[in-house]
């Protein structure tokens, strides 16, 4: 039976951020680790193995799972990310039809433009926090895209507002309270807009985002609560505004190890895909997914209590020399298969490489936006490379500490010439 530490670390979790689960799996020389989480026995686990553990159904649910302060300010309540079972499998059928089809590349496109269009506008400033202009440039693009309506104007405000919601999950510090008030605010507009669409008053390109979203059916057969509606919306607006996290660790990494940029700035196509890949897996974005054990269940000699939390360790799989080699070594070769302009992306198994979790996303948890930050974030990266900039003094460093991490000054840029 999983003995339980008496102290809850859930602070200690907050202080350490990504290193609390592989520093507790060191001390515990194995892969699997007791502790507690949120005053629940808890169950670390890494791994092909763990993964496959965490990602069935019978082991492990998300329903009532998942941490109020993250739903609150992440994900929104009512979100597909809290569902199960066959309300799982409908609404999640949705966010398939919509971000894994052909629609990526009219989505690149608009990003692209944007990009390209602000670019201009960058030459012309004495600096720029390039975080927050790729946030600008991606909530640019795929509010187009999405049919939300948002005017120039009123874009940096919304921008801000979506890498809010992401920037204050995991702290108790001002900026969760802050993420919380601009959820709040955003729900009621993308509420309002959705009733709109309803009743007919706004119209949107049939098959927009929008448009799926305001007229899909729950497994009951009934619309979404204009609120969930609303919700979902923003669960593809806000993480693609988030791939803006991406863009500001392809800078440090373009900083770091210069040589990648000659590479990239040719566009080959799959070199362009495999720096996305070791972005994402090198870099500590999200740190860990969990749920909570329906049942009482094992895992690798460990019995977990019926109610027990488990979560899967996404930072440190990323980082497991069983599965990558040298993994603080920065090396995007290790995604390509043969070399030079010949070389190919090598297939990813689906429980190997899981910044954005693991598994099947068509029937399973793991995130369907994947395919589209890929796309965007290689193309991006590609953009980055030729853009001229130079880096005045600031403070890139990377803390583990902060969830989630960033580079500390956001990676400001001043004397930029469009590529
Ligand atoms: C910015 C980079 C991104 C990261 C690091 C990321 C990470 C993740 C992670 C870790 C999960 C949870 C997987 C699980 O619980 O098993 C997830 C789920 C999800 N992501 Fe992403 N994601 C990103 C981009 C996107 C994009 C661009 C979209 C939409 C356009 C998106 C939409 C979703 C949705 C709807 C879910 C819920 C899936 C479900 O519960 O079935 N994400 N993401």
């Amino acid at each position: 039976m999983i003995r339980m530490p008496r102290l809850d670390q859930s602070i200690p979790m907050l202080a350490r951020g990504y290193a609390w689960l592989p520093d507790l799996r060191r001390a515990a020389g194995r892969d699997a680790v007791r502790t507690r989480l949120m005053v629940r026995p808890a169950l670390g686990v890494m791994g092909t193995g763990g993964a496959r553990f965490l990602y069935d159904e019978r082991n492990v649910r998300r329903s009532g799972a998942l941490p109020e302060p993250v739903v609150s300010t992440l994900f929104g309540h009512g979100a597909v990310h809290t569902l199960d079972g066959e309300a799982h499998r409908v609404r999640k059928a949705m966010f398939v039809h919509l971000l894994m089809g052909e629609g990526i590349g009219d989505l690149v496109d608009r990003v692209t433009t944007a990009w390209d269009e602000a670019a201009q506008r960058w030459a012309q400033q004495p600096q720029v926090v390039l975080m927050d202009a790729a946030a600008e440039v991606l909530t640019r693009g795929v509010c187009d895209w999405a049919a939300v309506p948002v005017g120039d104007e009123e874009l940096p405000a919304l921008a801000r507002d979506l890498t809010t919601m992401v920037d204050g999950f995991a702290t108790g510090a001002p900026r969760h309270w802050r993420a919380r008030r601009v959820r709040q605010r955003r729900e009621a507009w993308l509420a309002g807009i959705v009733e709109g669409v309803r009743s007919g008053r706004r119209e949107v390109p049939t098959g927009s985002v929008l448009d799926v979203v305001a007229g899909h059916r729950d497994s009951d057969g009934e619309l979404l609560e204009p609120r969930v509606a609303a919700v979902e919306v923003l669960n593809v607006i806000r993480p693609t505004a988030a791939v803006s996290w991406f863009v500001g660790f392809t800078a440090h990494a373009l900083h770091h190890w210069p040589g990648m940029r000659e590479r990239l700035r040719t566009g080959e196509p799959a070199f362009a895909t495999a720096m996305a890949h070791e972005v994402r897996r090198y870099y500590p974005f999200a740190p860990f997914i969990g749920g909570r054990s329906p049942r009482e269940v094992e895992w690798e000699g460990e019995r977990v209590p019926a109610g027990a939390m488990v979560l899967l360790d996404l930072f440190g799989q990323n980082h497991d020399p069983e599965l990558f080699p040298e993994p603080y070594a920065f090396r995007p070769e290790r995604f390509l298969d043969g070399e030079g302009a010949g070389a190919a992306v090598r297939r990813i198994g689906p429980w190997e490489l899981v910044p954005q979790g693991a598994g099947d996303p068509r029937t399973g948890h793991r995130c369907p936006g994947e395919d589209i930050t890929v796309a965007l974030l290689s193309a991006l990266a590609v953009r980055l490379a030729r853009l001229g900039y130079t880096l005045p003094p600031q403070d890139l460093e990377i803390s583990l500490r902060r969830i989630p991490a960033r580079p500390a000054s956001g990676v400001v840029l001043t004397a930029v010439r469009p590529g």
